[in-house]
């Protein structure tokens, strides 16, 4: 996994009106496997340890929709309001994320759900190539390529061999993608497909580094069927996992904890790195362990200055991703937290759906128990709290 040395936004464009998907929903609002074409993209993004920001760009008409398809859309900035062309949406995009820029932007298609960590990092890798201000996926092809005129009669044969198929994400120097962008628009007739036509037309070298032939992008039915067909196959998993975690803090001065991804105000605060959250880390610890992969500490270790104080939802979210990378699905969670106080009663709905949103579950799958420890040990002489976390997850079978 890349170390983030510079800030590192994630740009998904999710505005288009799906017209060659055939009738229904915009595309990115339909369901693929479990959830909304555009909650995959976002999941995997939100969860990548090195990209610090994710904004969305949608319709302004689709409002609504977008609220009820990303479980993280309180926890991510504003969505952006697109334009009429995917060129303009991105436009629209970088210039919401000037405000706070960072060093670098990946922009990707919503239409593409089977992004992943590994070709996220492939693109970091190549655009950290010193003097690289483009870099894009592509494939190697393997039809025979065609141009044809308005008749459909072939007027010549490109050479194969140098052609590839571009996908998305695309990653950019920011300053550079979005001072090309603003040049380009006041250009009439210009119209690129992609944001590494942009920068080329400004005179950048764009590099291509591996694709992933997976990663398609859904403009079709037929396509909608396909990628149906391959989350399908991860639905019907029957290797079921079990992980469990445990996580405890000791008190000390301050005037809330955060339980679950919940602040309740309380007499005392926590001694920790993070934000000292239990439940979270415990259930975050729950989630690696089913999937064998580690502990919170080695995916985020406490002696890297990045993480002080950082929100816990990060450490759960990146849990989530991983899982969600290798094709896996959550079945159910179960968490005690063992404290003399605060009370957890009042706050196991909000935590129940706060744990829900991070991860894009439904809360019906999110336990939450409390008990004392009849003032027995630091439990019980208020010293400190503790929680315990299980968690099934399901993995695609052979
Ligand atoms: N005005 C637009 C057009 C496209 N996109 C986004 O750009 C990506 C790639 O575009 P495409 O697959 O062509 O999507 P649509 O434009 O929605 O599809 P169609 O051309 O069939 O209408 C999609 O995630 C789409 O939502 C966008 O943000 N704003
Ligand atoms: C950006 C892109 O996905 C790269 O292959 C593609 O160019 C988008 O094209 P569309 O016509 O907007 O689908």
């Amino acid at each position: 996994m890349m170390k983030p040395t510079r800030t590192i936004a994630a740009l998904i464009v999710a505005a288009g009106r799906g017209s060659r998907a055939g009738d229904g929903l915009p595309k990115q609002y339909r369901r693929v496997g479990q959830s909304p074409l555009l909650a995959h993209s976002v999941a995997i993004f939100a969860g990548h340890p090195a990209i610090s920001t994710v904004r969305v760009v949608i319709d302004p008409a689709d409002q609504q929709l977008y609220r009820e398809s990303v479980a993280q859309a309180a926890t991510l900035g504003a969505p952006v309001p697109g334009g009429p062309t995917r060129q303009a949406s991105v436009r629209a995009g970088l210039e919401a994320l000037a405000a706070d820029a960072p060093d670098l932007v990946l922009v990707h298609d919503a239409a593409r759900p089977f992004v992943s960590f590994d070709l996220i990092d492939r693109a970091l890798a190549a655009l950290s190539v010193p003097g690289s201000l483009a870099a894009v996926p592509g494939t190697a092809l393997v039809d025979t390529i065609k141009s044809v005129d308005a008749a459909e009669t072939v007027t010549g044969t490109p050479a194969r061999l140098a052609l590839r198929a571009i996908q998305t994400p695309q990653a950019f120097d920011f300053a550079a993608l979005l001072a090309a962008h603003r040049r380009v628009a006041g250009e009439p007739g210009f119209a690129a497909t992609d944001d590494a036509a942009v920068m080329e037309w400004a005179g950048h070298p764009v590099r291509v580094f591996p694709g992933d032939p997976a990663n398609v992008k859904l403009t079709y039915p037929a396509d909608f069927a396909a990628a149906e067909r391959l989350m399908t196959r991860t639905i019907a998993m029957n290797d079921v996992r079990i992980g469990q975690g445990y996580d405890v803090h000791a008190f000390g001065p301050g005037d809330h904890v955060w339980l679950g991804g919940v602040r309740i105000a309380h007499d005392r605060g926590v001694i920790a790195h993070s934000d000292g959250d239990v439940v979270l880390h415990a259930l975050t610890d729950a989630l690696l362990g089913a999937i064998a992969d580690g502990d919170i500490g080695s995916h985020f270790p406490p002696s890297d200055p990045q993480w002080r104080g950082a929100s816990s939802d990060r450490f759960l979210a990146h849990a989530g991703a991983l899982i969600a990378a290798r094709g896996g699905r959550i079945g159910n969670i179960d968490i005690t937290v063992v404290c003399e106080a605060p009370k957890v009663g009042p706050h196991r709905d909000a935590m129940r759906a706060r744990i829900g949103a991070i991860l894009g579950l439904e809360a019906e799958r999110v336990a939450i128990k409390a008990t004392t420890s009849e003032q027995m040990g630091f439990v019980g002489r208020r010293e400190g709290l503790a929680a315990l976390a299980v968690a099934t997850v399901r993995l695609p079978g052979d």
